[in-house]
């Protein structure tokens, strides 16, 4: 398959590679759909919503009450990413992952809450085994409902005061150095970011060493990137292609490719966020950025607005003439 796309690829009336990386685009989202790709007939973001513990450090600008006010904002069409969603014709969806609040049932909204927030796991466990399980099949579950309703495109976004901080401290459990990725998320003082690294060391220390993604999840995770990982884990394993998008989900698809690296065929790296360790994560797992526009917000606002451009790749090889069919000459 690789070499008949390659093959309709450097066939196009244009220099070969010369689309760069639209052509690595189309590639692997042949391969994915195993065939000359074609456009998504659907596309959905998944916004996974959730309250971590941790914020009890003071490691984030703003109060753990945004993080149920930004749901009600997604839901009501008002934020970043559901006008960037419009942009690209895609569904917003907000999965409520374990906020501490009680949403009123929505259509925009899929109501999978593990618990009302996750522990401070500077000092214990954020969550149970059991409950790192469950939010790893509730992602699942998210995932099959998405592929039922014709979902060919995904993408996943964050949304959860605390999240960068949680983010962190799940990359250096898998043996990132920590001062290769600290970072402020959203804009915090110096003390604000002193704290959030004291929190990842004094995490990394009460619960090193890390046995696995169910170990590294249940110590330092939380439920949002339980489910993140397990909606990629499914979608992966029924040929979906999913989009990242910036620090956090990333951090979460670490946890999904430590327990399947062949999960990386399936995902695309959206963009690359401006927080330091994003790049740094994505190498990880040798993937590379569509966009790079100097955001830092999350939502999954930089995924979905790769979208056009995977859109774009897909025309590329359907719709571009070839020197034969277009009688331009080509040196043999
Ligand atoms: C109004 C507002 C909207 C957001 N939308 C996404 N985030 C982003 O910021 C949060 C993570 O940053 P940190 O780790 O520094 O707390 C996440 O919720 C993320 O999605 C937002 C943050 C705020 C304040
Ligand atoms: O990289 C991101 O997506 C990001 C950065 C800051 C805050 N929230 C998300």
């Amino acid at each position: 398959m690789k070499e008949q796309i390659q093959k309709r690829l450097d066939s196009l009336t244009k220099p070969q590679g010369s689309l760069g990386k639209l052509e690595d685009i189309a590639l692997k989202m042949g391969l994915i759909q195993g065939r000359i790709p074609k456009l998504p007939r659907k596309k959905a973001v998944y916004v996974f919503a959730g309250d971590h513990g941790v914020v009890e450090e003071d490691v984030s600008a703003s109060p753990k009450e945004v993080t149920p006010q930004m749901v009600l904002n997604f839901l009501n069409g008002g934020a970043a990413i559901n006008v960037f969603s419009r942009h690209t014709n895609s569904d917003v969806l907000v999965v409520d992952a374990g906020v501490n609040f009680y949403f009123k049932d929505n259509p925009g909204l899929i109501k999978k809450k593990v618990g009302y927030g996750t522990k401070n796991f500077t000092k214990e466990r954020a969550m149970s085994i059991i409950e790192a399980k469950k939010s790893i099949e509730y992602g699942r579950e998210i995932a099959r409902h998405s592929i039922v309703n014709g979902v060919e495109l995904a993408a996943i976004g964050d949304m959860g005061i605390g999240n960068t901080t949680t983010a962190t401290a799940i990359a250096c459990a898998f043996g990132i150095p920590l001062k290769d990725i600290i970072d402020i998320g959203t804009v915090i003082t110096n003390e604000q970011l002193n704290n959030k690294k004291r929190a990842v060391e004094k995490a990394i220390e009460l619960h090193k060493p890390f046995k696995d993604s169910i170990d590294v999840l249940s110590k330092v995770g939380s439920y949002c990137f339980g489910e993140m990982a397990g909606f990629l884990l499914e979608c992966a394993e029924n040929k979906i292609p999913v989009v990242l998008d910036g620090f956090p989900t990333t951090a979460a698809a670490m946890i999904a490719y430590k327990i399947n690296p062949k999960i990386k065929n399936f995902i695309f790296a959206g963009h690359k966020s401006l927080v330091k360790g994003h790049s740094v994560i994505l190498k990880s797992m040798e993937l590379d950025p569509i966009l790079d526009l100097n955001m830092r917000l999350g939502e999954g606002t930089g995924a979905v607005l790769s979208f056009s451009l995977i859109e774009a790749a897909i025309k590329m090889i359907n719709e571009m003439e070839t020197f034969e069919s277009a009688n331009v000459s080509k040196k043999e």
